[in-house]
């Protein structure tokens, strides 16, 4: 852990003040008044060296990003330590220097134990060592996802529910700038509907225990057909398009509905079709007899890709793992630019490495959370 904390610290010092000065000059007066509070609170308890943690209870949009890369850069600069660790590989490469928690310091983030370690390395014996501890997110949005528990297993692994949640303190963002600098009158309505939800505004169905969706919430669509051809009209032409494929995405709950529409999207695209399957057994020569090969590649597991993986060029696919951070992590989409027999070469379609070229090899993998062990 020590180790980890001072490769964490010599990192920290390799960062250009010009470049971080620059920054805080440009972005600086930008900031609205919300954003602009936010900011000076936690400068403050930063520079008095008070600590403390505090949560950033901020919808998509609303300038989570903006705000915290100002923060770290001003930190930076001013020679002190500012570590930005996400929970997820796709998350931390939003921010400078963004690493995932697993990642920097070498062992799952866990808030209560993380409070013991830095009251040691600190020597410092206020919460958290006397450091300002940043959270943000959106508890509107979905709860941690645990594998085979109940909902309210999941409530529980909130930080909302942890000890520690009564000594935070909460600041608050709630302008949403994505769509306040398009100018989109009709995204301003639907950001608005979505925190509606997410406060449970939205009247509840007693018989079905669903909330209906007004007329005005969005533009429905009778099939899965349709959707397709209002999310990616003509893709037999548009698909060579990068930019056009970056700005859209159809999202679904289950596997099974997006296994379809991926399979009736690629089939307009017209190149040639590549198949490649998995070579699935049983590790302990056990159960090789009670598992046999053919049963194992008739299962679908999430976060696992299907045993008859059917690929074109041009297919557009999101990693599940985080195989080369930053630029390859789970949640990076790319499009498939060649096919090879071993190794898959993909254009990285959105974010920091946008159009870098980037090869998926062939990897084994071992899930851990099935009740017998198959690669
Ligand atoms: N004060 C500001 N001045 C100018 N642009 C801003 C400001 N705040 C945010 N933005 C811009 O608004 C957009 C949304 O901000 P940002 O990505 O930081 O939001 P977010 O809360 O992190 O969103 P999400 O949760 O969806 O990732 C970005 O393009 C960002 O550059």
């Amino acid at each position: 852990m020590r180790d980890a904390f001072n490769q964490e610290v010599h990192r920290e010092k390799l960062y250009d003040l010009h470049t971080l000065k620059e920054l805080i000059q440009t972005n600086l007066p930008l900031l609205n008044e919300q954003q602009k509070y936010v900011f000076d609170t936690l400068m403050k308890v930063t520079n008095d060296e008070t600590g403390g943690i505090y949560f950033l209870d901020a919808p998509g949009g609303t300038g989570k990003t903006f705000l915290i890369s100002l923060i770290l850069a001003k930190i930076r600069s001013q020679n002190k330590i500012a570590l930005a660790l996400a929970s997820s590989g796709i998350a931390a490469t939003l921010l400078k220097g963004g690493r995932t928690a697993h990642s920097a310091l070498k062992f799952p983030l866990n808030i209560q134990s993380f409070r013991q370690n830095l009251k040691d390395l600190r020597s410092n014996h206020n919460r958290f060592g006397g450091a300002m501890i940043l959270l943000a997110g959106d508890f509107r949005q979905t709860l941690p996802v645990i594998p085979r528990l109940t909902p309210a297993d999941e409530l529980n692994a909130c930080l909302k529910s942890s000890n520690l949640w009564k000594h935070v303190k909460v600041l608050h963002l709630s302008k949403n700038m994505r769509v306040e600098l398009q100018n989109d009158q009709s995204g301003i309505i639907f950001s608005k509907q979505l925190i509606d939800i997410g406060n449970g505004k939205f009247p509840i169905d007693r018989l079905t225990g669903c909330i209906n969706f007004p007329q005005s919430f969005c533009q429905l669509t009778r099939s899965k057909d349709e959707l397709i051809q209002r999310v990616f009209p003509d893709v037999a032409r548009n698909y060579r398009n990068h930019d056009w494929l970056s700005e859209r995405a159809i999202l679904a709950a289950k596997n099974i509905d997006l296994n379809e529409l991926n399979f009736k999207i690629q089939e307009q695209i017209t190149d040639e079709l590549r198949i490649y399957k998995s070579v699935v057994s049983a590790t302990n020569q056990d159960d090789v007899v009670n598992y046999p090969p053919e049963f194992l590649n008739s299962l679908d597991f999430p976060g696992l890709i299907p045993h008859n993986l059917q690929l074109k060029v041009g297919s557009v696919v999101i990693m599940l793992r985080n195989i080369n951070q930053p630029r390859l992590c789970n949640g990076t989409r790319v499009t498939i630019k060649k096919l090879l027999n071993n190794v898959i070469e993909a254009t990285i379609l959105k974010g920091k490495y946008k159009r870098e070229d980037v090869l998926i090899p062939c990897i084994p993998m071992i899930p851990t959370d099935v009740p017998f062990v198959f690669k």
